[in-house]
């Protein structure tokens, strides 16, 4: 029989050793687990160290306002070189004064919103005190055992750099309006839309019609605040994203396309006529801008950006030459006239280069003599596929294209060499008067050229009158003065032309050094029937004569005219009642004959 007790005891302790061979193995596997979750622990620790060691954006970690915590990536951004630099400083050093209360606001109220977008428009401070533009995140950790807040910030500074440089390249700097470039690409954009879709689409160019009048009076200042206000009653017209532009100068324009509501682009532009005619304060004064307005649409007038653009152009000049209301559809009338207009222009040019230019001269009659005085050379093309044009079908266009300046250089040349040449073969030559362009006249060196021509052909400045236009002479006074004594100083003599029909100022006419007024055809053509004609004829001559100054009436064509000329004292007169203008040859052959008004 076994011994109870030892049994007992022995069965006792193999539970025992059993239990802690249990508890050691458990133990065993613990540690093990234990080791493994700490070993896995370490890893993650590292692998997220390493992440945030390595990130490319700046993370900063601050406890109770103390920087505790910055990765390489925000050592750079803040200028460090190294941790201690930084580290225990304010984390509000690093934010300039006026982002502060911002950054305070984003940190308290999202600091448990990890996954929050990024902030942007903020700035930080480098350590050398400059501002870097950055993307900003915010979010609570637990760091060291202590409540903190961790930052992360990327720098865009480049990337805002490339934005600003765009924004340069497509604005313009003054109204921060699209540029002629942008405007060109957005609408090259929106023709393909509207391709795609079907739609229409319209372009509307803006001219301001006082703008030049306003910037030559009250200085460029207020010209550059007008073109601001400008820009700012344009983009009230539409919506923010369409395209207004300015193309420089006071050229804008809009891009409405036919999404734009209930408005239709003619109702539009109507109410951008309006709205510019709104009175504005410019420098404490107040001024009323109007606006020509030129539209042409997408895929009726054109399917090219430059197309639809210069056809709006053509529109809004035509709107300014008619005065018209203010708004005006593009049509392909205007494109032929323009069209004519650019072969007549490349016509001129072909006719200066070919000689195809000539001069007729009609005489000027003194009254009381009744003798041959002088004669006016007027220029005609002898186009070869136009036959014989008049100079009022293609003066107006040389003005514009400033031509006139080469043909009227040829003009003076011609008569001079014409005088030249009747001097030469013992013609008895009297003075001729040569009509004078405003873009000619506004040559500061035009009295040189007069003097060349004079001077190249021998011939005295007295046989040469210069005949000018009472506005050419009006548009800068004081340099019109100026050049008329020197051309005066030369022996020249001086008229004004067409006078009555443009506006003159009677003090700056008093100090005009001019030998003689030219009554315009229109008053002398009424001089019989109508009484106001009368009555400025009147007027014109004894004007005339009260500043010491001839009066000479052109366009007189019947006896009436002559006789009540004569009977108010005009001295000189020209006109199809005695002779038409001539070619040069029957010219030549009138200046031997001598024929007498009276005879
Ligand atoms: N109905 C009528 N007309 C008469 C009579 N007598 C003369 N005329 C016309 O009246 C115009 C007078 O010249 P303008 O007033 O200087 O007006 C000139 C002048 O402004 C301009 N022009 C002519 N030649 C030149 C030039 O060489 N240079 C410049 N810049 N302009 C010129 O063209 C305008 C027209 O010249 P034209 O056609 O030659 O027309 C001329 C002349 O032929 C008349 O009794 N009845």
């Amino acid at each position: 029989m076994e011994n109870a007790p030892y049994a007992i005891a022995t069965r006792t302790l193999q539970r025992e050793r059993a239990a802690r061979k249990e508890a050691e193995s458990l133990l065993e596997q613990k540690s093990r687990e234990l080791y493994e979750k700490n070993q896995f622990l370490q890893e993650s620790e590292l692998r997220y160290r390493n992440l945030v060691e390595l990130a490319p954006d700046a993370i900063w970690i601050h406890s109770e306002g103390r920087l505790t915590f910055l990765n390489q990536a925000a050592l750079r951004l803040f200028g460090a070189t190294c941790q201690e630099q930084l580290l225990g400083t304010p984390a509000m050093d690093r934010v300039p004064e006026q982002f502060r209360s911002t950054v305070d606001a984003w940190t308290s109220i999202e600091l448990n919103k990890v996954h929050q977008g990024p902030r942007s428009g903020l700035q930080l401070l480098r350590l050398d005190g400059t501002l870097v533009e950055v993307e900003f995140y915010g979010c609570s950790i637990r760091f060291n055992n202590r409540d903190s807040v961790m930052h992360a910030a990327h720098d865009v500074t480049e990337r805002l750099q490339q934005v600003a440089i765009r924004h340069r390249a497509t604005h313009d700097e003054l109204t921060g309006l699209a540029n002629r470039a942008y405007l060109l690409e957005r609408l090259g954009e929106e023709i393909d839309k509207a391709r795609c879709a079907g739609t229409s689409l319209a372009v509307a160019f803006v001219d301001l019609d006082k703008f030049k009048q306003i910037n030559d009076t009250r200085g460029h200042a207020v010209g550059d605040e007008l073109l601001r206000v400008v820009a700012d009653v344009l983009r009230s017209c539409v919506r923010d994203g369409d395209v207004v532009a300015r193309l420089g100068g006071d050229e804008f324009v809009l891009l409405l396309d036919s999404s734009t509501g209930q408005l239709t682009p003619a109702m539009l532009a109507e109410r951008i006529s309006e709205r510019l005619a709104e009175p504005v304060m410019l420098a404490g004064q107040q001024h009323i801008i109007t606006g020509s307005i030129g539209l042409s649409v997408y895929p009726d007038d054109g399917q090219h950006p430059e197309e639809l653009l210069r056809q709006a152009d053509i529109a809004m000049y035509h709107c300014k030459g008619q005065r018209c209301s203010g708004v005006q559809f593009f049509t392909k009338d205007m494109q032929r006239r323009l069209d004519a207009r650019l072969t007549m222009e490349q016509g001129l040019l072909r006719a200066l280069k070919r000689e195809e230019f000539v001069l007729h001269f009609q005489p000027q009659v003194d009254l009381r003599s009744g003798a041959i005085i002088g004669l006016e050379a007027l220029l005609r093309w002898q186009s070869p596929d136009l036959g014989l044009v008049p100079p009022m079908e293609f003066i107006p266009v040389a003005e514009e294209t400033k031509l006139i300046v080469d043909i009227g250089k040829w003009v003076l040349e011609k008569t001079c060499a014409t005088l030249r040449e009747w001097q030469d073969a013992g013609v008895p030559v009297v003075r001729v008067a040569v009509n004078i362009a405003a873009s000619q006249f506004a040559r500061h060196d035009f009295d040189t050229t007069v003097e060349d021509a004079l001077g190249k052909h021998g011939l005295d400045p007295g046989l040469l009158e210069l005949e000018l236009t009472e506005s050419l002479s009006m548009e800068d006074p004081k340099g019109s003065i100026a050049l008329m004594q020197r051309l005066r100083a030369i022996g020249i003599n001086m008229a004004i032309d067409d006078f009555g029909t443009g506006y003159s100022n009677l003090s700056y006419l008093k100090r005009f050094p001019v030998d003689r007024l030219k009554i315009d055809k229109s008053f002398t053509s009424g001089l019989a029937t109508n009484s106001e004609d009368h009555a400025i004829v009147t007027a014109v001559i004894s004007l005339a004569h009260s500043l010491g100054l001839k009066a000479i009436a052109e366009g007189v064509e019947t006896e009436d005219q002559l006789q009540l000329l004569r009977a108010e004292g005009c001295d000189e007169i020209q006109g199809y009642y005695f002779s038409k203008p001539l070619p040069e040859a029957a010219a030549r052959e009138m200046l031997l004959k001598r024929p007498c008004l009276h005879c």
